[in-house]
């Protein structure tokens, strides 16, 4: 991915270019893509179609001991896929991440797309979460192996606007034996505007604990 700065395009922030072609995100403008609030009476409601419950289609949403297991099965487990890869191209997580093996750092360069709003014109914060604990995780891997988040603690200092670009620049603190510490923040492209603070535990699996990411996944799941 290439994030193409020079143009100047109808919603005044750069786009990304892929394959030497930009690519145009529809309607990020928020005054374009806004409803808010809610219409049709289904504000604090939860919603659960009860058809599509027994069909197996909310199958992952039912609680466990309900009947979990006939319902989430290997061909469901097969379609998983990486979170931040599965928006069609420019509506979700659009980014690369550029490693400091010597510094362990990561620069992540990121621009969201229209699919992730939150409150009008601007990111929902889980999807800030969301890239910035791959950021910080993939510093944790990169430096320590197969890590699990173990906490994450976010401030949010601004809100970032939906379809801009940003920084998120990561640390790696500090190792303590199975514990990797990184910290990043999220900041404009001129560095001008610190959006986010972060800061992270990573905890390596435990060997002596006999399980790999593979079983780790397996045990999680209820049995098909
Ligand atoms: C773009 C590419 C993206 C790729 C990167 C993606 C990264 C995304 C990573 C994730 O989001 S992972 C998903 C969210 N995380 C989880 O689901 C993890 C759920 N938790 C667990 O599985 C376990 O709790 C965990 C593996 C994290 C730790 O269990 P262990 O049994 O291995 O640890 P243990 O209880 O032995 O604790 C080890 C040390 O960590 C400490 N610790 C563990 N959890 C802690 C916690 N929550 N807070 C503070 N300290 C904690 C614990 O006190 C202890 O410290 P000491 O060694 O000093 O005694």
């Amino acid at each position: 991915m290439q994030i193409d700065y020079y143009s100047n395009t109808q919603d005044g922030h750069p786009h990304v270019v892929k394959d030497g072609h930009p690519h145009v995100v529809k309607d990020c403008r928020p005054h374009v893509s806004t409803r808010w609030p809610p219409r049709d009476g289904l504000q604090g409601k939860a919603v659960v179609d009860e058809q599509a419950y027994r069909e197996g289609k909310l199958g992952t949403a039912r609680p466990a001991g309900e009947g979990t297991s006939e319902l989430i099965n290997k061909e469901k487990l097969s379609q998983g896929r990486l979170f931040t890869r599965s928006f069609e191209d420019g509506l979700g997580f659009e980014y690369v991440m550029f490693y400091n093996d010597a510094e362990k750092r990561i620069v992540c360069v990121f621009q969201g797309g229209p699919h992730l709003q939150g409150m009008p014109g601007f990111f929902h914060g889980g999807a800030i979460a969301t890239m910035i604990d791959a950021t910080v995780g993939m510093n944790a891997i990169v430096s320590g192996g197969i890590v699990m988040t173990a906490n994450l603690n976010i401030n949010f200092k601004r809100p970032i606007p939906l379809c801009s670009i940003v920084l998120i620049n990561s640390q790696l603190d500090k190792i303590e034996g199975r514990k990797l510490l990184v910290s990043c923040n999220v900041q404009s492209v001129d560095e001008k505007i610190l959006y986010t603070e972060a800061t992270s535990l990573f905890v390596k699996l435990n060997p002596e604990k006999e399980f790999d990411i593979k079983e780790l996944v397996l045990k999680s799941a209820p049995p098909a």
